[in-house]
C-alpha cells in the first residue's frame, strides 16, 4: 500500500516511513502548499487544510499539523509553533524561558487522513524544555524537547527512539490501527 502525506517538512516524512517500512506501507511525499488557518486547535487546522486540498488531489492523502505547547508560557507558541521556529527560533525560546523553573511542555500531533470522508487521529507527549541545545537529529525544536522518562532531548534519538515515543508516533500509531481494521 501506499500513502501520500502532503508536507513541506522532510522530517516528517522520513519519521512516517520509518512508521510505516516494517508495516509494508510505503510513504510518498507530495509538496503542495496548503493554507494553515489561524485557528484555536491543531485540529482546526488539519480539516481546513483537507477542505482546501481534496479539490485538488485525486487519491487517498494525509496532512498533519504539530506544535509544541509551554506550559508556563499559557500553551505558546501552539498552533503558531512552525512561525515561531523561523522567526525566533530555539534560541528565542531559550530566552524567554530564562530563569523559569516550570518547564513543563508538551508536543502535539494531529494527522488527517481523507479517502472521501475526513478521518483525524493525534498524539501528545508531554516533557520538558532542555535548559540548552543537545543533538543533532530530529527537526524543529527536537534539540530542546526532553520527553518524559527520559534524559535525552528528541534529537539526541535515533528516528525509531523518538518514534516510540513522540506525539507523531503515537499518532501515527492510531492511524495505523484504523487503517487495519478500515483497509
Ligand atoms: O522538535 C520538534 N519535533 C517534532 O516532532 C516536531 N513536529 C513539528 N515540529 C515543529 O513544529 C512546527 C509544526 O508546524 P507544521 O505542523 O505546520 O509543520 P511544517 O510547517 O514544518 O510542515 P508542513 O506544514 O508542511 O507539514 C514546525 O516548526 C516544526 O518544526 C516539531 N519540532
Ligand atoms: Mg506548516
Amino acid at each position: 500500500m501506499k500513502l501520500f502525506f502532503i508536507t513541506s517538512n522532510p522530517g516528517k516524512v522520513r519519521e512516517a516511513a520509518k512508521f510505516f517500512e516494517p508495516l509494508k506501507i510505503e510513504v510518498i511525499q507530495l509538496k503542495r502548499e496548503y493554507p494553515e488557518i489561524q485557528a484555536d486547535s491543531l485540529e482546526e487546522v488539519v480539516k481546513f487544510g483537507i477542505e482546501w486540498l481534496k479539490k485538488e488531489i485525486d487519491s487517498p492523502f494525509f496532512i498533519e499539523d504539530s506544535g509544541l505547547f509551554i506550559e508556563s508560557l499559557n500553551g505558546f507558541p501552539g498552533v503558531y509553533s512552525s512561525y515561531v521556529y523561523k522567526t525566533i527560533g530555539l534560541d528565542g525560546i531559550l530566552k524567554l524561558m530564562e530563569g523559569i523553573e516550570d518547564r513543563k511542555a508538551y508536543f502535539k500531533s494531529v494527522i488527517g487522513y481523507y479517502d472521501g470522508d475526513v478521518h483525524i487521529f493525534s498524539g501528545v507527549t508531554w516533557g520538558r524544555i532542555a535548559n540548552e541545545k543537545r543533538g543533532e537529529g530530529g527537526f524543529g525544536y527536537d534539540p530542546i524537547f526532553i520527553p518524559e522518562g527520559s534524559e535525552k532531548t528528541f534529537a539526541e534519538m535515533t528516528t525509531e527512539e523518538k518514534n516510540s515515543l513522540s506525539h507523531r508516533g503515537k499518532a501515527l500509531k492510531a492511524f495505523f490501527d484504523w487503517l487495519k481494521e478500515n483497509i
